[in-house]
C-alpha cells in the first residue's frame, strides 16, 4: 500500500465559553482506497504565528506520497527532521506530526480490518476515568459560574474536576471551599494546575495554602523546563507532581533530575502516537506513573487517545481528554462517548479510529486558514471569550 495524497481541512469550533479553537483535519489517501484520518488539534495556543495550510499540505505531500503507511518509524523520522522536536509545550510542529501519525495508524488498522487499539498494544481497559476542567479564576465573582459548571457536569456524571490555579488564590480558595461545602464527598478535585505561571516557591506557597482541601496531585508548579525547580517543589510537597511531556529531551531531563511523580502524556504535545508510546515506555522504565493529558481535542484526537490509553499498564491517575464535552459541536457523525465520567473506547469490532467525518459539520465549521483574529493573551491562556480587563 502506498500513500497517494494528503488532504488538510481547517475548522474553527467554539467552546461553550465562546472561545473558538482552530483544528486541522488530516486525510491520508492510499492507492488501495483506504483513507486514514487524523487531527492536528488546537492551533489556538501561543505563540501567535500561524501555519500556511496550502504550503503545509504541499510539504506533507512531498514527504509522504509514495511511502508505505505501515512504515511509521521511518515516516516519524522524516517528520521529526521537517518539524523538529522543541523544548516547548505548544510547539506547532508537534501538532502537525500528531495529526499525520494518527492518520497512519487509522489507515493501517482500517486496511487490516482491526481496531486502532490493536496496533497500539491491544486493550487492558475499554474505558478510563477523566476529569472536567475548571478554568482559571481571575476574579472572585467567577466562582459562582464555576460552581454552576460543577453542578451541571456532576448531574451529567462527571464527579472529578481539575482546577487551573495561581492567578487569584483567594478565588481559588473560595471555589474549593464552596465545592466541598456544597458537594462534599460527591466531587473529587484531581489536580491543581499552575500551567507554568509561577515559580516553584510561589506555587509551593499557594499549594500549602490550598492543601486544607483535598486534591490528588499538582501539575506544572514551576516555570517551563525548570527541572530543578520541579524537583525542589516535589521534595517539599506532600502531593504527587505531574508535568506535561513535550519532548524526549525534556522527559530525559525530568527523569535525570527526578522532577515528577507522574508524566502527563498527550500525543498532540509529543508529536504523535508513536512518540507518545515511547514516552510511556520511558515513564515505565523510570518507575513513574502516567496520565493522559489533553489540548482539548475534537472526537478524532480524543478517540486516538482513548485507543492509546487502553493499552497503558501504568495509567494510574485520572486523565484529562474532555474536548468533545467542551465544544458546542463536533465534526464527526457520532461523537466519542463519555459514560459516568469515563472516556469510552469505540467498540473493538469497529475498524480503525472508530469515528467518521461528518462533512456537513465540517462545511459548517470550515475556516480558510489558521489566522488568529482578535484574541487577547488572557483569552488564549484561559480559553475564554471573556474580555474583562
Ligand atoms: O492541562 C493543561 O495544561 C491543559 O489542558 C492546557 C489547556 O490550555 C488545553 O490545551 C486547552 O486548550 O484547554
Ligand atoms: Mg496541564
Ligand atoms: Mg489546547
Amino acid at each position: 500500500m502506498k500513500i497517494s495524497k494528503v488532504k488538510l481541512t481547517a475548522v474553527g469550533v467554539p467552546r461553550h465559553t465562546g472561545f473558538v479553537n482552530k483544528h486541522v483535519i488530516v486525510q491520508i489517501e492510499t492507492d488501495e482506497g483506504a483513507v486514514g484520518i487524523g487531527e492536528m488539534s488546537d492551533f489556538s495556543h501561543l505563540p501567535r504565528y500561524s501555519v500556511d495550510m496550502k504550503d503545509l499540505e504541499a510539504t506533507l505531500d512531498s514527504i509522504l506520497i509514495g511511502k508505505n503507511p505501515f512504515d511509521t518509524a521511518d515516516i516519524n523520522r522524516e517528520l521529526d527532521l521537517n518539524f523538529p522536536q522543541a523544548l516547548y509545550y505548544y510547539e506547532k510542529g508537534s501538532f502537525i506530526r500528531n495529526g499525520v501519525d494518527t492518520a497512519l495508524y487509522d489507515v493501517c488498522s482500517k486496511f487490516l480490518g482491526v481496531s486502532m487499539s490493536d496496533l497500539l498494544g491491544g486493550r487492558q481497559r475499554e474505558k478510563f476515568k477523566v476529569c472536567y476542567p475548571i478554568f482559571r479564576h481571575r476574579f472572585l465573582d467567577e466562582v459562582d459560574e464555576n460552581i454552576d459548571i460543577v453542578r451541571t457536569r456532576l448531574e451529567q456524571g462527571f464527579d472529578t474536576f481539575r482546577l487551573y490555579v495561581g492567578k487569584n488564590v483567594d478565588a481559588d480558595e473560595t471555589f474549593l471551599d464552596r465545592v466541598y461545602s456544597e458537594f462534599g464527598g460527591k466531587v473529587t478535585i484531581k489536580s491543581l494546575d499552575f500551567s507554568h505561571l509561577l515559580d516553584w516557591k510561589d506555587a509551593l506557597r499557594a499549594t500549602k495554602r490550598l492543601s486544607k482541601y483535598h486534591f490528588d496531585l499538582v501539575e506544572s508548579p514551576a516555570f517551563w523546563n525548570d527541572f530543578e525547580g520541579l524537583n525542589h517543589f516535589r521534595l517539599q510537597c506532600e502531593f504527587p507532581v505531574s508535568e506535561h511531556v513535550w519532548s524526549p529531551r525534556q522527559q530525559y531531563e525530568m527523569i535525570k533530575k527526578d522532577s515528577v511523580d507522574i508524566f502527563n502524556i498527550a500525543p498532540v504535545f509529543i508529536g504523535g502516537l508513536t512518540a507518545a508510546r515511547k514516552a510511556a515506555y520511558a515513564a515505565e522504565v523510570a518507575g513513574k506513573s502516567v496520565l493522559i493529558g489533553t489540548t482539548q481535542e475534537l472526537s478524532i484526537g480524543t478517540s486516538a487517545m482513548a485507543h492509546f490509553g487502553s493499552a497503558l499498564p501504568h495509567l494510574n491517575y485520572t486523565s484529562d481528554p474532555t474536548g468533545p464535552e467542551l465544544y458546542i459541536d463536533d465534526i464527526v457523525t457520532h461523537k466519542i462517548k463519555y459514560e459516568n465520567g469515563y472516556l469510552t473506547l469505540p467498540d473493538r469490532n469497529i475498524v480503525g479510529i472508530g469515528v467518521d467525518l461528518d462533512w456537513n459539520k465540517i462545511e459548517k465549521y470550515r475556516v480558510p486558514d489558521l489566522s488568529w483574529g482578535d484574541v487577547s493573551v488572557h483569552q488564549l491562556q484561559d480559553r475564554t471569550s471573556q474580555t474583562r480587563g
